[in-house]
C-alpha cells in the first residue's frame, strides 16, 4: 500500500483524531459480538504507548441525523475502558463546547471517545463545516474504520481536507490480506453475499460477476432475486425497485457462465420473532403469500455446503438468515461450518457475519475475519474507498 500509516508520523503529544468502526451489534443496550472494539486495539494502543492525545469517533447504526437514545456510544465506552484497562471519557455531543472542553484536558496516552457522529445530520453528506470543526480538534487524522471505508462521510473522507491523514494497523491489515487474495484469485473462486442490505449490496453483483466462478445468494438479499424470477416471496425482504436488476443480473450470469446459487427451499414464519407461532420449511415455488422467509431450507443448506467445499477461494458476507434468533440460525451455521472445514481459502467480512462466526465458535477455523461487509465487497469489486483514497501518499 502506498499510503501513510502511523508508523510513518511523529504522534507523541499529537491530538489525534482516530476514526474507528464500533459499530457492534447490540441487544438491549448491551453489546453481543465486540470484534470490532477488538479489532481496533493495536492502532488504539500504539497511539496511546506513542503518547498521543486521543479522540476517537465511531458511528452505530444508522441514527439518520437525530440523537436516537438506543445508540449512544456509552456501552462502547465501558467496553473499551475494560479491554484496555484505562478509563476512556466519552462525550455526549459529537461536537460543541463540550467536546472542545473535554479535548482541551486531554493528556498524552489519553482517550477520548466522542458520540455517535450519525447523530448529527452533517457526518452522512460529508458536510465541509463538520469536516472542519471535526479537523479543528486535532493535529492529524487516522483511518482505522475499514468497515466504514466505503462511506464517504465527515469523519471518515471530509476531515482529511484540513489536516494529515494516515491509514491505522486494521486498515493497512484488511488491504493486505483482501488484496493478495484477489490479486490472484484460486479457483473456483466462489462469493456468498446474504445480510439485510440489500440496496447497497445488489449493486456489486453486476461486477462480482466478471471475478467468481460462483455466487451463492442467501439472507434477506436473496428475496428480490426470487421475485424476479416470477415466483411468490410473501413477506419476505424485498427491494422493489431492485427487482429488474436482479432479473438482469440473472441474465448477465447466464452469458458470462457464472453459476448463481440462489435458496431451493426456505423456512417460513408468520411473525418475525425469536419463537413465532408458525415455522415451516417450504420449497422456494410454495412461499405462501402471507409468510416470511427467515431462512434457507435443509436442501439449499445442503447445495452450499457442497459449492463451498469445491471451492479454492471462498469470500462470505452477510448471513444467510435471522440468526440472532437461534431457530433461524442453521443456514448460516451450516454455510460456515462447510467453510471452516474446506480447504479453500476462507474470508469472512462483515460486522454480522463476524458476529454470526463467533457464535457458531468457528472464528478460528477460517483464514481472515474481516471487519468489513460493504467495505471487504467494494473492495472486490475493484473500487478505490473513499476513506482510503483520502490518506496521504508515502513520499
Ligand atoms: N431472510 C432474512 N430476512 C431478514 N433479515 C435477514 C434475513 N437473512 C439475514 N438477515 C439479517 O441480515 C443482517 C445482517 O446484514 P448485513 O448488515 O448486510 O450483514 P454484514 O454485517 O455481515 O455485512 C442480520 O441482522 C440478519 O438478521
Ligand atoms: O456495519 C457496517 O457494514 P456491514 O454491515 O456491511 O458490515 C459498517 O459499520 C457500515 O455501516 P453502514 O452500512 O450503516 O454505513
Ligand atoms: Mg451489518
Amino acid at each position: 500500500m502506498n499510503k501513510k500509516s502511523i508508523k510513518d508520523v511523529d504522534v507523541h503529544g499529537k491530538r489525534v483524531f482516530c476514526r474507528v468502526d464500533f459499530n457492534v451489534p447490540m441487544e438491549q443496550g448491551k453489546i453481543t459480538d465486540d470484534t470490532r472494539i477488538r479489532a481496533a486495539l493495536p492502532t488504539i494502543q500504539y497511539l496511546m504507548d506513542q503518547g498521543a492525545k486521543l479522540i476517537l469517533a465511531s458511528h452505530l447504526g444508522r441514527p439518520k441525523g437525530k440523537v436516537v437514545e438506543e445508540m449512544r456510544l456509552t456501552a462502547v465506552a465501558e467496553r473499551l475502558s475494560q479491554l484496555l484497562g484505562k478509563e476512556v471519557t466519552k462525550t455526549n455531543e459529537v461536537i460543541g463546547p463540550e467536546v472542545t472542553e473535554k479535548v482541551s484536558e486531554l493528556h498524552n496516552g489519553d482517550v477520548l471517545l466522542l458520540e455517535n457522529v450519525r447523530f448529527d445530520a452533517r457526518e452522512e453528506k460529508n458536510d465541509a463545516e463538520l469536516s472542519r470543526q471535526f479537523a479543528a480538534l486535532a493535529d492529524l487524522f487516522v483511518n482505522d474504520a475499514f468497515g466504514t471505508s466505503h462511506r464517504a462521510h465527515a469523519s471518515t473522507a471530509g476531515i482529511a481536507d484540513y489536516i494529515p491523514a494516515v491509514a491505522g494497523f486494521l486498515l493497512q491489515k484488511e488491504l493486505e490480506i483482501l488484496g493478495s487474495a484477489l490479486q490472484t484469485p484460486k479457483r473456483p473462486f466462489t462469493a456468498i453475499v446474504g445480510g439485510a442490505k440489500v440496496k447497497d449490496k445488489i449493486g456489486v453483483i453486476e461486477n462480482l460477476l466478471t471475478k467468481v466462478d460462483n455466487l451463492i445468494i442467501g439472507g434477506g438479499l436473496a428475496y428480490t432475486f426470487i421475485k424476479a424470477k416470477g415466483l411468490e416471496i410473501g413477506k419476505s425482504l424485498l427491494e422493489e425497485d431492485k427487482i429488474e436488476l436482479a432479473a438482469s443480473y440473472l441474465r448477465q450470469a447466464e452469458e458470462a457462465g457464472v453459476r448463481i446459487y440462489l435458496p431451493v427451499d426456505v423456512v417460513v414464519v408468520d411473525e418475525f420473532s425469536p419463537h413465532p407461532p408458525i415455522v415451516k420449511t417450504v420449497d422456494v415455488d410454495q412461499i405462501p403469500t402471507d409468510l416470511e422467509a427467515l431462512d434457507i431450507g435443509p436442501k439449499t443448506r445442503e447445495l452450499y455446503a457442497d459449492v463451498i467445499r469445491s471451492s479454492q477461494l471462498v469470500i462470505w458476507n452477510g448471513p444467510m438468515g435471522v440468526f440472532e434468533f437461534d431457530q433461524f440460525a442453521q443456514g448460516t451455521n451450516t454455510v460456515a461450518k462447510a467453510l471452516a472445514d474446506s480447504e479453500a481459502l476462507s474470508i469472512v467480512g462483515g460486522g454480522d457475519s463476524a458476529a454470526a462466526i463467533e457464535k457458531a465458535g468457528l472464528a478460528d477455523e477460517v483464514d481472515h475475519i474481516s471487519t468489513g461487509g460493504g467495505a471487504s465487497l467494494e473492495l472486490l469489486e475493484g473500487k478505490t474507498l473513499p476513506g482510503v483514497a483520502v490518506l496521504n501518499d508515502k513520499e
